[in-house]
């Protein structure tokens, strides 16, 4: 028989379900993904640390967890909210049930709620701090009590906290099931000729794997490396990583990447990234909402016209209206017009705020990539 479990919302609702994760209590901020694949990659985005994400798909499970569609070690999320866990997951590359998977890990996680409802209560009223509370016996003025107690992710720097502790060499590509790679392995120096420091402020590994996949070998530092460390590396690019929190308190990031910048190295960010050269810029961020976290977001390229289909999971922005004139805005979402990425008129350095790297999701976004190596070339020409 199955545990009970809670979800407490800083407004007093409460919903009741089940228990599919470990036995606890978890606050974070609520959040939507509308996401239909991915689940795994997803728990394991370390952009979602202190947030309860639900996804809308009603049915989340069937294929179980493996050891390949891990975005960092584990899970990263503070608590998963489903409707459906199917009894049996089937996949020949499944190694554990989702509901093994993060009980093991001791993540707390509740299924068998409207979550329709819960959705639509997010998207009128905007993200809303909240709790899950699993286990034997569970108490609803104390769940709701903690989601209140929840500080809220504006302001808080996790930056720090989600990045490595030591600098370390990343040079595995993608997976390649058609080449019948389960896993790339380590490529060697003759298909590596560029050099690029990322800055690891809660990193996806998709990211690392496309780096090498676009010739890059890739020293990961940790979030508050300065800069004179990594212009000492002489890299022939820094990548400025997502992460976790609001953008705003990292001034540590900041002012690195003001430093790498104006010294001409070419630059790529990746949401927070984005938002943290956004900021070193002189742009201002906002906390949106309710946010856009999903793998199907339309985003317009402005100097094409074209319309992408992108994976996005931010709660913060950069506002448009805040850009210098020698920043340019360079997408769009068509969900809400919120700016999408921005390229410095001045210097080698442009950003995202969806992710090209998608895991899980489309790679309409993929030639970003591209265009990073081509910005490393004219500085190495
Ligand atoms: N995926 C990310 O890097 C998220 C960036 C930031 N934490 C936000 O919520 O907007």
């Amino acid at each position: 028989m199955s545990k009970p479990a809670i979800l407490a919302l800083e407004d007093g609702t409460l919903f009741r379900g089940e228990s599919i994760g470990a036995d606890g209590l978890s606050a974070g901020e609520v959040v939507f993904n509308t996401a239909m694949t991915g689940y795994q990659e997803i728990c394991t985005d370390p952009s979602y640390s202190r947030q309860l994400v639900t996804l809308t798909y009603p049915h989340v499970g069937n294929t179980g967890t493996n050891p390949v569609d891990e975005e960092a070690d584990g899970p990263q999320l503070a608590g998963l909210i489903i409707r459906d866990l199917p009894l049996r997951s089937s996949s020949w590359r499944n190694a554990e049930d989702l509901g093994e998977y993060l009980a093991s890990r001791g993540v707390v996680a509740i299924a068998g709620i409207d979550t329709r409802r819960l959705t639509r209560l997010l998207r009128e009223k905007g993200a809303q701090d909240g709790c899950i509370m699993a286990g034997d016996t569970v108490d609803p003025d104390a769940a709701i009590q903690a989601a209140k107690d929840f500080p809220g992710l504006k302001g808080m720097d996790l930056a720090q906290s989600a990045s490595t502790d030591t600098i370390y060499e990343w040079r595995k590509g993608s997976w390649n099931l058609d080449l019948g790679r389960a896993d790339a392995g380590e490529r060697a120096d003759a298909d590596l000729p560029w050099h690029v420091v990322a800055y690891d402020y809660g990193i996806k590994q998709n990211i690392l794997r496309m780096l090498v996949d676009h010739g890059c070998r890739v020293t990961v530092v940790p979030a508050k490396t300065p800069a004179a460390e990594v212009q000492a590396m002489d890299p022939d690019g820094v990548f400025f990583s997502n992460g976790p929190g609001d953008p705003e308190p990292c001034d540590y990031a900041i002012e690195a990447i003001r430093t790498l910048v104006d010294a001409g190295v070419p630059s790529f960010g990746i949401c927070l990234g984005h938002q943290l050269l956004g900021l070193a810029s002189g742009a201002r961020s906002v906390k949106m909402k309710f946010g856009h976290h999903g793998a199907n977001h339309p985003v317009q390229d402005l100097d094409s016209g074209r319309v992408m289909i992108s994976s996005q999971n931010h709660g913060f922005a950069v506002d448009e209206a805040s850009l210098p004139a020698n920043v340019r805005p360079t997408q769009r979402s068509l969900f809400d017009g919120s700016l999408q990425g921005i390229h410095r008129t001045d210097r080698p350095a442009f950003s995202f705020q969806g992710h090209p790297e998608a895991s899980p999701g489309p790679h309409d976004v993929r030639p970003l990539f591209a265009h990073f190596v081509e910005l490393i070339r004219d500085y190495r020409a």
